[in-house]
């Protein structure tokens, strides 16, 4: 079945939080429709770009692309930007190898792991993937629904999104980052839960109320029977933040993460970084005469931005009383432990695992790093911070243009085992490139995530990594510097979760593993917008050469510019 979508991406003013700013709605919302569909489903999404004087391009993230790597939507990376007044049409499988089988060569029927690029139910995320234009408002969820039954019943399924939200536009926001003195974007205004937020506008007093007003909000409302089991599917898209979500008075059994089922288990709070999506099940069990809270809170970075409210509403109570408690308190930011302790905890479920393989051909070491590269603050991995080139890699690399980007890839990081994580380095070697790292065709690959003190005194901070076009396999999270000889022995090679996003804690290392057998050109990198767009991410190439005939429509810029046929 196809689903086609038609949408029309703008600028408008809007006061999400109370405060009036222009934001990019998708046909006159931010958060944008939810795109609904069954596994094997061909989505079709035709972007109509009219911000006037403003590129696009929009990401599906978690949604593999095997098959159609054009269509990922990374600026940059895959495609060219829309042009103001351009329609450009995605047009993608929710996710099943299966039904693609047609236009690929044969390799793929002979692959071994034909079985793990299989269905693929569950909850996704899209999003703007140019400059830092996500944070203006421009995300939304999807849900792939199973075909066959799910290890769970319940009785609804509902979604929501959490988001952080700043005042400054994206490009004072963006400029201050690329200025010598570097001005740091700073914490969030408020916390939106599912679009709705609430700044405190007399804290304010010289914003005047046709910029600030209290009466222009409202909280986020879940109405809920009473005695009924809920689906949440639980999305953050933060530009910063990493947050603790939490239902108060309710217990929330976590069964998916990034698309796949979880070995249930419960938590009062749960975690979730940008880039991060979960289905929890939630029983509506408590006393019916009132409503509860929700709550969205940092943690990881000290929080100064106050918590994010909406209303459990128990029908049928009035969906606007508020509850007679004070909202229950969020943990303390700076303690990892119980962070680090949920990540440990998120497994495969019994009788869905797909085992990894038990030996790599490859690791590759990112070492995460704060350094000044010509006096411009930045983010690097092994001493590289990233820069996106003019001409898309993909494209440059399927039609041969040979000198669009540095043919240097970067290193595999083992010469950094001696790196002290844990002090402030002036990395003095760090410098900028747009190389990267090219990867044979079908093999193994571990991906060592090691964290590292910032610039500043005793402080690392949380990354979330997302991979384009890959589920991988989380085998181990630690703290400390990873130690090659004594942490591969600990990997949880039985019943590892598959994610596309997961965090590396601060002081720590995170380990994965992924098949480099999705033919195309992936970008892995920091979630967080402003650590992205401060050089935090790296690219592997796969297969390009079992690539299929690129669309024209991803033409058009760079050395691309004469390749374009509207
Ligand atoms: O990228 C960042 O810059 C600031 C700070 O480290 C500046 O020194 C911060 O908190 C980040 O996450």
């Amino acid at each position: 079945r196809n689903r086609h979508y038609k949408w029309n991406v703008k600028y408008e003013y809007r006061s999400p939080d109370c405060f009036k700013k222009l934001v990019i709605t998708i046909n006159g919302n931010t958060p944008g429709p939810t795109i609904q569909a069954q596994e094997g489903d061909t989505v079709v999404v035709q972007v109509n770009n009219t911000l006037l004087t403003e590129n696009l391009s929009i990401h599906w993230h978690g949604i593999r692309q095997i098959g159609t790597p054009w269509f990922d939507g990374t600026e940059g990376v895959t495609q060219c930007p829309i042009l103001p007044g351009d329609t450009f049409v995605y047009r993608f499988v929710v996710d099943r190898v299966s039904y693609h089988v047609n236009s690929l060569s044969s390799w793929f029927l002979k692959s071994d792991l034909v079985e793990s690029l299989m269905l693929q139910p569950g909850t996704y995320l899209y999003h703007a993937h140019y400059g830092m234009q996500r944070e203006a408002g421009l995300y939304g969820l999807i849900r792939v629904a199973a075909r066959d039954p799910e290890p769970f019943t319940y009785d609804f399924d509902r979604s929501i999104i959490l988001n952080d939200w700043y005042h400054k536009s994206t490009y004072e926001q963006a400029a201050g980052l690329s200025s010598i003195p570097f001005q740091w974007v700073g914490e969030p205004e408020s916390l939106l839960i599912h679009g709705k937020g609430r700044f405190n506008c007399s804290q304010s007093p010289s914003l005047k109320t046709d910029v600030c007003d209290m009466s222009k909000c409202s909280p986020f409302v879940q109405t809920v029977i009473p005695g009924k089991t809920y689906r949440l599917r639980i999305g953050s898209l933060t530009a910063l933040s990493a947050l603790s979500f939490q239902i108060e008075g309710h217990n929330m059994t976590v069964v998916e993460a990034d698309g796949h089922y979880v070995e249930p288990f419960v938590v009062k709070n749960l975690f979730i970084y940008s880039g991060e999506t979960y289905s929890v099940l939630v029983k509506t069990d408590q006393d019916p005469s009132r409503n509860y809270w929700i709550t969205s809170n940092v943690v990881s970075r000290n929080r100064t931005t106050p918590a994010g409210l909406g209303i459990f509403n128990y029908y049928p109570n009035h969906p606007k009383r508020s509850p007679p408690t004070v909202p229950p308190s969020p943990p303390a930011w700076d303690d990892v432990e119980p962070r680090l302790a949920q990540s440990l905890a998120i497994k495969a479920r019994q009788g869905y695992i797909q085992k990894p393989p038990t030996t790599s051909d490859r690791v590759i070491v990112l070492l995460n790093t704060q350094n000044n590269i010509s006096e411009y603050r930045h983010w690097s991995v092994n001493n590289v911070s990233f820069t996106l080139p003019h001409t898309p890699y993909l494209i440059a690399l399927k039609e041969n243009i040979t000198n669009a980007f540095d043919p240097t890839p970067p290193s595999d990081g083992h010469e950094f085992a001696n790196y002290d994580i844990f002090n402030v380095s002036p990395n003095a070697n760090a410098t900028s490139s747009n190389g990267i790292y090219r990867l044979k065709f079908n093999t193994t690959v571990d991906l060592i995530l090691q964290n590292a003190n910032t610039m500043n005194k005793n402080n690392s901070e949380t990354h979330p990594w997302h991979l384009h076009g890959h589920d991988f396999w989380v085998l181990g999270y630690g703290k400390g510097k990873f130690d090659a000889n004594n942490d591969t022995k600990k990997y949880n090679l039985e019943n590892p979760i598959m994610k596309n996003t997961v965090p590396v804690h601060p002081f720590g290392w995170t380990a994965l593993r992924f098949r480099s057998d999705n033919p195309g050109v992936w970008a892995f990198h920091c979630h967080i917008e402003s650590h992205f767009y401060m050089g935090m991410g790296v690219v592997f190439e796969e297969g390009i050469e079992r690539v299929g005939k690129l669309p024209s429509s991803i033409m058009g810029c760079g050395q691309t510019k004469s390749f374009h046929r509207p």
